[in-house]
């Protein structure tokens, strides 16, 4: 698929498909938080998901150096990559004739990943008009526009055609979304063979019902975290079938860690940081394969 057979797509912004949808596209529109664009500066790739792996202490160096906090959001942004190449590595083989769809791009960054590592083209689709004009401006200065897109687009109803996605995503973006309504727009959109995967906060079946910072989560993000039953039941009822699933739990709390001794705190640090260790909240990839 080219961006030339999806005019309308750019030419139009279709209204929210609910109120809900609209507070989303608003709160997405409105957001400008230092963490998220002084992190995006380092290199220009622009993140709103979290990171992975250890933190390499060496390169921060001693706290009480002058560089030492430039040091840290480089850092924390390397981490956030990190996870972004984690999910790319579960795409399986893709190639530069291949389209994907990132649902609920953000500001892009991952799109312009996938595009660098496979040289394919990359839809993407948000809520809100502010993210899609930031991540096709990106776009317009790598000079990747003919590759790289991003759409003013409801993740549950595209306009992609059936079967004609060699690969989709969602990054830290389920947890807006209704899950049966989810897959069965990713089931619809991917060839059969296809592939799609997650990476995502979820709610740990185990620990009885989401917690009280598993709440708090909510309530920040105005977002509503599923479990991790849920999230295995609505792919098993789209043609969705697993095919690895990582706890990555442990390899995410040294990034909420580091995190939480920056400047660039928001106030939701701590509230990770403790469902993760209580065993309430998970940090999960799903890869799973259309049936
Ligand atoms: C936390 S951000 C994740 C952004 C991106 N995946 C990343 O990793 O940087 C959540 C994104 O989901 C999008 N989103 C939420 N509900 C959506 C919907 N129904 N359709 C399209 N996008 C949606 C928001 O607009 C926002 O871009
Ligand atoms: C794992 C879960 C439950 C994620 C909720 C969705 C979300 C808002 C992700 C990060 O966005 P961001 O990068 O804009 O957030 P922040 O400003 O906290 O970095
Ligand atoms: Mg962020």
């Amino acid at each position: 698929m080219t961006t030339e057979t999806t005019p309308a797509l750019s030419a139009t912004i279709p209204a929210p498909a609910t109120p809900y949808q609209e507070d989303i596209a608003r709160y997405w529109n409105n957001e400008a938080r230092p963490v998220n664009l002084r992190l995006g500066d380092v290199d220009g790739l622009y993140h709103h998901h979290y990171g992975i792996g250890a933190v390499d202490h060496a390169a921060l160096g001693d706290p009480e150096h002058r560089e030492y906090e430039k040091k840290l959001i480089a850092e924390l942004h390397r981490l956030e990559s990190a996870q972004a190449e984690l999910l790319l590595d579960h795409l399986g083989a893709i190639t530069s004739d291949d389209t994907l769809v990132d649902a609920g791009c953000g500001r892009g960054g991952s799109m312009v990943m996938a595009h660098r590592r496979f040289g394919c083209r990359v839809q993407g689709v948000t809520l809100s008009e502010t993210q899609a004009e930031f991540g096709n401006g990106r776009a317009r200065d790598l000079r990747i526009q003919d590759h790289v897109r991003s759409h003013v687009c409801n993740m549950l109803d595209t306009p992609f055609e059936k079967g004609s996605v060699a690969a989709s995503w969602n990054n830290e973006s389920t947890m807006y979304v209704d899950l049966h309504d989810l897959f069965a727009e990713h089931s619809r959109i991917l060839e059969v063979g296809g592939r799609y995967v997650t990476i995502t906060g979820c709610w740990n079946p185990r620990y009885g019902q989401p917690s009280k910072w598993v709440s708090q989560i909510n309530a920040h993000f105005e977002c509503n975290i599923h479990s991790r039953r849920e999230y295995l039941r609505a792919m098993a009822d789209n043609r969705l079938v697993p095919q690895t699933i990582i706890d990555l739990t442990p390899d995410t709390l040294p990034y909420w860690e580091l995190r939480a001794t920056s400047s660039l705190v928001t106030g939701i640090e701590e509230a990770f940081i403790e469902s993760y260790r209580d065993g309430s909240f998970q940090y999960v990839l799903i890869a799973a394969d259309r049936v």
